[in-house]
């Protein structure tokens, strides 16, 4: 068996260049099945670039992305990628306000993987199931009749990844999915991530060091558009080019963030 064989999603020297600057240069990247991974760096390292070069909102001047083993999705449009069961959450969310949290589970569910279906039908019983169990993963079962509106700033971004896996992906993008929660609301998504990752496999962007210190194992470092380090956070804590290049850097970023 090939030491491939468990690698679902693959980026391969990828460079992304905007009117000639090289926003990433050369990056690779191979997520495990089942991985929760974060991707951190100091600002305008290209993580977000890489996340869109990986749903297919950017493409890259050079360099190659594979999912499931084999399947080269590097000139896929965006739509196609999310069919094949990528996901990708931005950090603004994009629930329906007006509607309660079961109706946009309701609706995520029908869509799955941007196939339009309206509410007009009605949900069979392993459908209503499927909704309650994915509401009771995001600890939202006593706001299900809530307008989605009202949920706090941490609900609602639970709600929104309930909606993706509602979709069924196989790979989940997220950005920054922590910024502006509570230390509470923080560390009940960092426990949700893992437990989606048992089924999935997760990348995360973050800013949030405290974050990632309490919830990573495998953690990727990026600095203008290149992989500096990779490893635990022990090892990536260890690292004398991190601490110079990012660490650093970010002290104050760190201390920052019960205030936001
Ligand atoms: N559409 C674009 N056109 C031109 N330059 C861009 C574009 N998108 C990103 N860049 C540049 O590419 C570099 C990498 O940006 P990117 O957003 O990927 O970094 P990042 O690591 O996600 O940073 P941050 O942590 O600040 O979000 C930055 O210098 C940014 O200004």
């Amino acid at each position: 068996m090939s030491k491939n064989q468990s690698v679902i999603l693959q980026c391969e020297a990828v460079t992304v260049e905007f009117d000639g600057f090289k926003a990433v240069q050369g990056m690779d990247l191979a997520l495990q099945q089942g991985e929760l991974r974060f991707l951190i760096g100091p600002n305008g390292a290209g993580k977000t670039t890489i996340l869109d070069v990986i749903c297919g909102k950017v493409k890259p001047s050079s360099g190659k992305v594979t999912f499931q083993g084999a399947v080269d999705i590097t000139r896929r449009k965006e739509h196609q990628i999310a069919e094949m069961g990528i996901g990708r959450k931005f950090q603004a969310p994009s629930i329906f306000p007006t509607l309660t949290v079961f109706e946009n589970l309701e609706i995520a569910m029908r869509q799955r993987r941007g196939v339009f279906a309206t509410l007009v039908a009605k949900l069979k019983p392993e459908e209503q199931e499927r909704i309650e169990a994915q509401l009771k993963m995001i600890g939202l079962q006593d706001k299900a009749q809530w307008r989605a509106g009202g949920l706090s700033h941490g609900e609602k971004q639970w709600l929104e990844i309930g909606m993706m896996l509602l979709q069924e992906p196989e790979v989940l993008l997220l950005d920054e999915p922590v910024a502006g929660m509570t230390d509470k609301e923080t560390d009940k998504t960092g426990e949700l991530l893992h437990e989606i990752a048992r089924r999935r496999s997760i990348v995360v962007v973050e800013h949030d060091m405290e974050f990632v210190r309490n919830f990573a194992s495998k953690v990727t470092v990026m600095h203008e558009g290149k992989l500096l380090k990779e490893g635990s956070m022990d090892e990536i804590q260890g690292d004398d080019r991190v601490a110079e290049v990012y660490l650093g850097k970010r002290r104050d970023a760190d201390v920052s963030r019960s205030t936001a």
